[in-house]
């Protein structure tokens, strides 16, 4: 709380301290001259009246004589020396006698304010005495009070003292005042020094005069302790802004050019960075024109000119380090009148940034350009419009004058100009030669065949990208202009982008063209396949109609190429098959249509056969032709051919029934033994119908368990006893009873039913083995035969392996047969096969022996235990010397080899003997016994003896044989115990 509001106080200090004396002196004064008025007031009063009193006594008595006499001139006279010097302004005498005498000299002019003349008139009654004379009342005597001049003399003399105290009070103000403002002369001193401070004077300290009051002495000592103190801490922290400051300077320095420019836009200073971007020298620089370093770099921009306003924008400079692109801001700095002193110019380089937004840019209209291409290269059927489109697509994203799509022909060593863009399109087809090309290019990775196109041109830089169809080269894209240009890595991929989709574009092309050939056409032999040789057969029946003629299809299977592909391979397959279409062509005349059905199957069409011979001599042609010998891989192979004829009409209406009965007059051929020809009947029909029939059946026949084994015996030569058996396939047809295998066998190994049936021929052994040797009967080796078909798998082994060892039964009363040609198919795999099987301690024989390669070199390869000789070479012995000769010798290199001989197909004593001469060691045939039921066998296992020894070295008596089913042996031989 404060003694006085702050709105009425002064705001300094020493207006401050002279209120507070003015007021104290103005109470002063005010308290002290009122009471010395009013003491002076009632003093003169006082006197006044006294003095009046006193008058007006000496006056009454004066003039009481007088009066007396009457002398009123006297009187007056008396009356005027009263007044005179008096404080009184008249007197006035009633006498004796009616004499009134009035004194009443001139009155001075007011001296003194009227209140006062009022107030003192107030306080002084006029004064009236009583004359007496001899103690009696002679008049009155009336003194009027002069209040004027009492007032004027107070008046004068508060006047005068208000005049002194005045003076008093003015002379102690001007002392205090320049007292004060010597004391407070130190305080302003501390503005000036804060005014120092305030200019940076660090240093500065606040002054202070040695007559300053103690508490200004404090209160400075302790501003500049302060001081210091401040100065200490800020210091520090002033130091390490300006240290921060030059840091972030120079670090402004590193990533911006920067300048500083007059008000007048002229450059004053420039940094290390924007002296090297702008290329121009500093003292050159120095004057220079901010607006004319750089240029706007949008076209619609305008260059910088002074203004108080800050200004942002791109420009592009050319330097020394070629063209680059800054953001340019520019600052005005204001000075403290708010005008521009100078401005601050800072550049960015964003020369990257713009670059990388162009590159954007230009991706993206090459992504379009690319699209509309791939779009063009989708559907384009046109060749020429892709690439015309190719080349124009590579100029405009690569922006180059010219571009040009290149087809090469390395035959040739030449180039030819299939699309051009920037070029008039004459030269279109340009051929240009390489040779030449590659003697006088030098440039390197540039394609020999595109150079020319460069050399001859007013082109200076070119890029090229090869184009590949798949892996052939196909020819090449490229781009050129004119002058130096170097093309980026992203611009390489793109026109290599345009060589893969033009590449692509090829590719689908050539593959539709492929596809529209593979439907109509066989790829192997590139004859007509079954489609479009249906339909030309469909053709040649319409046109046979129409003109009342006749035709015929030949269908043509090659015999045992299945031999050939399964021993020399597939690749070995193909080429027969190539080498046949090509003999096929040869057979046949001018508009004869040769094709291929697939597989091994051929057909011919014989669009105007009139007479069944033309076709006959057709067929044996083909018979003939596809019989002869063929050099495959190196090799000579031998396969015939069976034809199958249908004629139309006749034979069927359409092609697809006209080319099935021939399929089936082809199969009747080679049920007639092959390598020749037949003509469809109506009831081969019926055979194919029954094979399809079979088919069927077979595969219900294992789930039904239709099937059966019978064994037929191997008998010892040596012994006469019963050696081992050979498991022979039965299948127990419901309706046609107990079928041979050759009926069914082929279509179980080319349905792959052989498969299931084979593991199960193999169980059944096994189990049937433990079953005699439960029976008691002595154990003997049993056979199982094994298909081309279960050979080629690869787990063969494994298979056998687990079957048997699932059984039970011992492994070494198990012996794998196995053809010549089986083996040879894949030598390596069959020899690691067959060493893998014999591993389990099976046995193993090769069947059929002399069939096929009969080469006992070959077949030492393999683990093999046993040779049977077929029975082609039993057949005619003893009287044919061939065939006796051939056996002998096979016999000796076997036993040779340490190889067991059989022979198969034994009929007769002769044989039997024959062969014992020949020291064969086995025989299996008719003669000891045909194939029989497991429960038969039981008791020939019990027997042991099957033919008696002596017959074998004696003239046939009598054989000891039982044979299937109760007949004879073949040669009519009575079995007898
Ligand atoms: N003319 C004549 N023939 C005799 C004589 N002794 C035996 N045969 C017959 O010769 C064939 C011998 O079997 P293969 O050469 O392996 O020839 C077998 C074999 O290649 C195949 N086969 C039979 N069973 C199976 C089997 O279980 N699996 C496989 N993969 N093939 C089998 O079927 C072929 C024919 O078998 P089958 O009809 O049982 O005919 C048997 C047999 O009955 C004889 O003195 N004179």
């Amino acid at each position: 709380m404060t003694l006085f509001p702050h709105k009425f106080l002064p705001r300094s200090l020493s207006g401050r301290v002279f209120a507070m004396f003015g007021l104290c002196m103005l109470v002063f004064l005010l308290f002290g001259l009122g009471m010395f008025y009013r003491y002076q007031f009632s003093q003169r009063l006082a006197d006044t009246d006294q003095a009046a009193n006193t008058i007006a006594d000496i006056t009454a008595q004066a003039i009481a004589h007088e009066s007396l006499e009457g002398d009123a001139t006297r009187v007056e006279q008396v009356m005027h020396l009263a007044l005179a010097g008096s404080p009184l302004k008249s007197a006035a005498f009633r006498g004796p006698h009616g004499m009134t005498v009035l004194a009443a000299p001139p009155a001075k002019g007011p001296g003194a304010p009227a209140w006062l003349v009022h107030a003192i008139d107030r306080r002084m009654p006029d004064v009236v005495r009583k004359v007496e004379a001899g103690g009696q009342s002679i008049g009155v005597l009336g003194l009027a009070i002069d209040a004027a001049a009492i007032a004027a003399q107070l008046w004068d003399v508060a006047v005068q003292t208000a005049a002194l105290v005045a003076a008093f009070a003015l002379a102690c103000y001007l002392l205090m005042r320049s007292t004060l403002r010597r004391w407070l002369a130190n305080l302003q001193r501390l503005q000036h020094f804060e005014n120092e401070v305030s200019a940076g004077e660090v240093t500065a300290e606040a002054p202070l005069l040695d007559d300053a009051p103690v508490e200004i002495q404090d209160a400075i000592h302790a501003i500049n302790r302060t001081t210091a103190s401040l100065r200490n801490q800020y210091g520090e922290r002033i130091a390490h802004l300006m240290h921060t400051l030059l840091e972030h300077k120079r670090a402004m320095d590193q990533v911006a050019s920067m300048c500083e420019v007059d008000k007048l836009g002229r450059i004053v200073d420039a940094n290390e960075q924007f002296v090297r971007c702008c290329g121009i020298a500093r003292e050159a620089l120095a004057g220079m024109e901010l607006a004319t370093i750089g240029r706007p770099a949008n076209a619609s921009g305008l260059p910088w000119v002074p203004s108080p306003l800050v200004w942002t924008g791109e420009v592009t400079v050319s330097g020394a380090q070629g063209e680059t692109q800054w953001f340019r801001t520019v600052v005005p700095i204001l000075g403290a009148d708010k005008a521009v002193e100078k401005y601050i110019c800072i550049d960015i380089d964003i020369t990257a940034r713009k670059d990388f937004e162009q590159a954007i840019l230009d991706n993206a209209r090459r992504q379009t350009l690319i699209a509309a291409l791939g779009q063009k290269a989708l559907h384009a059927s046109m060749l020429d419009e892709l690439f015309a489109q190719a080349a124009a697509t590579a100029a405009q994203g690569l922006n180059t004058r010219f571009a040009v799509l290149l087809e090469a022909d390395t035959e040739r060593n030449v180039a030819i100009a299939r699309a051009v863009a920037g070029w008039p399109s004459q030269m279109n087809g340009t051929v240009y030669d390489c040779q030449a090309a590659v003697r006088t290019q030098g440039q390197p990775g540039l394609l020999p065949w595109s150079a020319p196109l460069r050399a001859s041109s007013v082109v200076g830089c070119g890029l090229d990208v090869a184009i590949f169809r798949g892996t052939r080269l196909f020819g090449a894209i490229g781009v050129y202009d004119i002058g130096e240009r170097t093309f980026t890595p992203v611009e390489t991929d793109f026109l290599k982008s345009i060589a893969t989709l033009v590449a692509t574009a090829l590719e689908r092309h050539e593959a539709k063209s492929r596809l529209t050939f593979l439907d109509q056409y066989d790829q192997l032999t590139s004859l007509p396949n079954r489609r479009r040789l249906t339909r030309f057969l469909d053709d040649s029946i319409a046109r046979a109609k129409s003109r009342a003629d006749s035709c015929a299809v030949l269908l043509i299977d090659l015999d045992r190429f299945k031999d050939v592909n399964d021993t020399l391979g597939h690749t070995a397959g193909d080429e027969l098959l190539v080498q046949a279409a090509r003999r096929l062509l040869d057979c046949v005349r001018a508009g004869d249509v040769v094709g291929r059905l697939g597989g091994d199957e051929f057909a011919v069409v014989l669009p105007a056969a009139a007479q069944r011979r033309e076709s006959r001599a057709v067929a044996a042609a083909i018979v003939e032709s596809l019989g002869r010998p063929y050099r495959v891989q190196g090799q000579q192979v031998y396969a015939t051919a069976s034809v199958g004829i249908a004629t139309w009409p006749g034979d069927g209406e359409a092609a697809e029934a006209l080319i099935r009965n021939a399929d089936n007059a082809m199969y009747s051929a080679k049920k007639a033994g092959r390598n020749t020809h037949s003509f469809y009947m109506p009831v081969m029909n019926e055979d194919a119908t029954r094979r399809l029939r079979t088919e069927a059946e077979l595969r219900e026949a294992l789930r039904r368990e239709e099937f059966v084994l019978h064994y037929q015996p191997k008998v010892s030569l040596a012994t006469g006893k019963l050696a081992g058996f050979e498991a022979l396939l039965r299948w127990q047809h419901p309706v046609r009873g107990l079928v041979p295998p050759l009926e069914f066998i082929g279509i179980l190994e080319d349905t792959g039913i052989i498969i299931p049936v084979g593991e199960w021929i193999i169980g059944q052994v096994c189990r049937q083995l433990l079953l005699w040797e439960r029976e008691g009967a002595a154990p003997v080796p049993v056979a199982i035969n094994l298909s081309a078909r279960q050979f080629q798998q690869a787990d063969l082994a494994q298979v056998i392996e687990r079957i048997v060892g699932a059984s039970g039964a011992n492994p070494q009363l198990l012996e794998f047969e196995l053809t010549e040609s089986l083996l040879m198919a894949d030598p390596e795999s069959a020899a690691a096969t067959l060493a893998a099987i014999k591993r389990l301690g099976m046995h193993l024989s090769i069947d059929d022996f002399g069939t096929g390669y009969s080469s006992l070199a070959y077949l030492k390869r393999f683990p093999l235990d046993t040779l049977k000789i077929d029975r082609a070479f039993v057949r005619d012995l003893p009287e044919d010397g061939d065939d006796a000769a051939i056996t002998q010798a096979v016999i000796s290199l076997a036993h040779h080899l340490s190889l067991k001989v059989v022979a198969e197909g034994v009929e007769t004593l002769e044989q039997a003997r024959t062969l014992h001469g020949y020291a064969c060691d086995q025989i299996q045939g008719y003669y000891a016994s045909r194939p029989l039921p497991a429960a038969e066998c039981t008791a020939l296992l019990a027997r042991g003896q099957l033919i008696d020894r002596a017959l074998l070295a004696a003239p046939p008596m009598r054989l000891v044989a039982s044979d299937e089913a109760g007949h004879g042996a073949a040669d009519g031989s009575a079995a007898a115990a």
